[in-house]
């Protein structure tokens, strides 16, 4: 059973959602936005190594294969992985408004368990934007990207400017990632076109 909050719910002055001009084609591979990131990153060895796709529309694809290092259960994907699959895949969208935007509500309905070797397919969607709010919701399937649902989430996503990170982050890592050149050039892209 799935009931929203009511902190999901767009308010009434909410716009539909607008693909912008430069968003990725559909069909591309993101690729890691960040090396370290835990849900998509090559660099962390236990990460998710989420692979999100653009789709049509304000639409986002992503795969992620559970590994025993996911578990909570014996055989089974800790529901906390599970949320940060969903979370990343719903954090990719921003790439298709060409924002930055962070999580500020994830609810996620737990409906079948994930053993480990699993496929998890999932679909995300923004649903609305109200000002810096951006409403978007997702789904994980098992058994192929038609399958069982096995895991959906709504969330809220709040629009930051990069200051957010180099505010709060850490310096060295900031430092770090300001002299890779992609990333840059990613930061300044979002700073021109908000
Ligand atoms: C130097 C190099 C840097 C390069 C960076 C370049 C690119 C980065 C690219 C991508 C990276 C981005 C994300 C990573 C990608 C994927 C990972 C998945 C996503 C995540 O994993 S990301 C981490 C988890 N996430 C956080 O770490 C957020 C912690 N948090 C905060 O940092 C603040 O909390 C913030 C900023 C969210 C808001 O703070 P704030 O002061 O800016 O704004 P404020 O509080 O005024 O909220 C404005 C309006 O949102 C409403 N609102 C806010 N929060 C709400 C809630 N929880 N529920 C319901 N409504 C809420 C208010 O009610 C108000 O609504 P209204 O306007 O109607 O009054």
């Amino acid at each position: 059973m799935s009931a929203t909050s009511s902190a999901l719910r767009p308010p009434a002055d909410a716009v539909a959602p607008v693909r912008h001009p430069d968003a990725p084609a559909p069909g591309e591979l993101l690729g890691a936005h960040y090396d370290q990131c835990f849900g998509c990153g090559d660099g962390q060895p236990h990460g998710l190594r989420l692979a999100a796709r653009a789709g049509d529309g304000v639409r986002m694809t992503a795969e992620f294969t559970v590994q025993p290092a996911h578990q909570g259960a014996p055989g089974l994907a800790h529901g906390g992985v599970l949320a940060s699959a969903l979370d990343e895949t719903l954090g990719s969208l921003n790439s298709l408004l060409r924002t930055i935007a962070v999580t500020g509500r994830l609810e996620t309905d737990f409906v079948r368990p994930v053993p480990v070797g699993t496929v998890l397919y999932l679909e995300a969607e923004v649903t609305a934007v109200a000002g810096r709010k951006i409403y978007s919701s997702a789904t994980g399937r098992i058994g192929g990207p038609d399958g069982t649902v096995a895991v959906r989430a709504d969330a809220l996503f709040i629009k930051v400017g990069v200051d957010h990170f180099v505010g709060n982050g850490c310096q060295e890592e900031i430092r770090a990632t300001m002299n890779d050149p992609d990333q840059v050039r990613r930061a300044r892209a979002f700073e021109v076109n908000p």
